[in-house]
């Protein structure tokens, strides 16, 4: 199979740091594909660099058979790859509905233009709808985005970046700071995004990345040390010795 993402030697450094150190990974068409590793190990610099917001120093990234490394955010945004912003996309005054309708009409350019006023509005509410719904947010569609819960948010972001109909998803660390309950809702919903959408997952909750992930890869000091199914990831005895530990015990 094709790989829908492939990043080749990404390399990255402040001063004398090397944070992504010819760092290669893939992500195929559909597949939920975990980054673990330990705190300062470059994650979130290679979602920055897969999402354009930070130019590596060497390297390639290839999305859709392209080469969009020299590509703007909003190039690549347009190609299919988009980025949840935790809660930073969210725009606090607008309702639930509002935010993920804005992100549908994002998509669709100006087509809306050629329709009245009335259908226009159906033609944005209506995905929205089915979004929210989708996501567990239906009777929080009229309520201002900054009044809903942290969880709440994080749901409504991911709402908002499906509603763009990206192929590849990046997310970091969609669980940071939600409760249990939260999180579990946010799990189920990433499980039932698998095989339609590819997602590249940052996230430091190891039970949640080892029930969600087809692959894993292992971020240590800007490098990948591993990648291969979750079970093979938590026997990996270099895996467990850099990173899991007896976490993974
Ligand atoms: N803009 C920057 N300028 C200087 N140093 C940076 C910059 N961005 C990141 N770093 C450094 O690069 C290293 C890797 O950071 P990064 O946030 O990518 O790690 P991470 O694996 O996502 O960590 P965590 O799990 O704690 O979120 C850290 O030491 C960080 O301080």
């Amino acid at each position: 199979m094709t790989a829908l993402l492939r990043v080749e030697g990404l390399s990255k450094s402040y001063g004398a740091l090397r944070v992504t150190d010819g760092l290669s990974l893939s992500v195929e068409p559909g597949e939920l594909h975990a980054v673990i590793g330990p705190n300062g190990a470059g994650k979130t610099t290679l979602i920055h660099q897969i999402s354009g917001m930070t130019p590596p120093d060497a390297g390639r990234i290839l999305f859709a058979g392209e080469d969009v490394t020299g590509r703007s955010m909003a190039g690549r945004a347009l190609a299919g790859l988009a980025r949840s912003f935790q809660i930073t996309s969210i725009l606090p005054r607008f309702s639930a509905l509002q935010n993920v309708a804005l992100a549908v009409q994002a998509r669709s350019g100006s087509s809306f233009r050629f329709l009245s006023p009335v259908d226009g509005e159906a033609a944005l509410t209506g995905p929205a709808r089915d979004l929210l719904a989708r996501f567990g947010l239906a009777e929080r569609a009229e309520m201002p985005a900054g009044a809903l819960s942290h969880g709440e948010k994080r749901q409504l972001e991911l709402a908002i970046a499906l509603a763009t109909a990206p192929k590849l998803l990046l997310l970091d660390e969609p669980l940071a700071g939600t409760s249990h309950a939260e999180s579990a809702r946010i799990v189920e919903i990433l499980r039932g995004l698998t095989g339609s959408v590819a997602i590249l997952l940052v996230e430091h909750d190891m039970e949640a990345v080892f029930a969600l992930a087809d692959r894993v890869s292992v971020l240590v000091y800007g490098r990948v040390i591993a990648t291969g199914a979750p079970e093979a990831i938590r026997s990996n005895p270099e895996v467990r010795a850099a990173y899991l530990g007896e976490e993974a015990a």
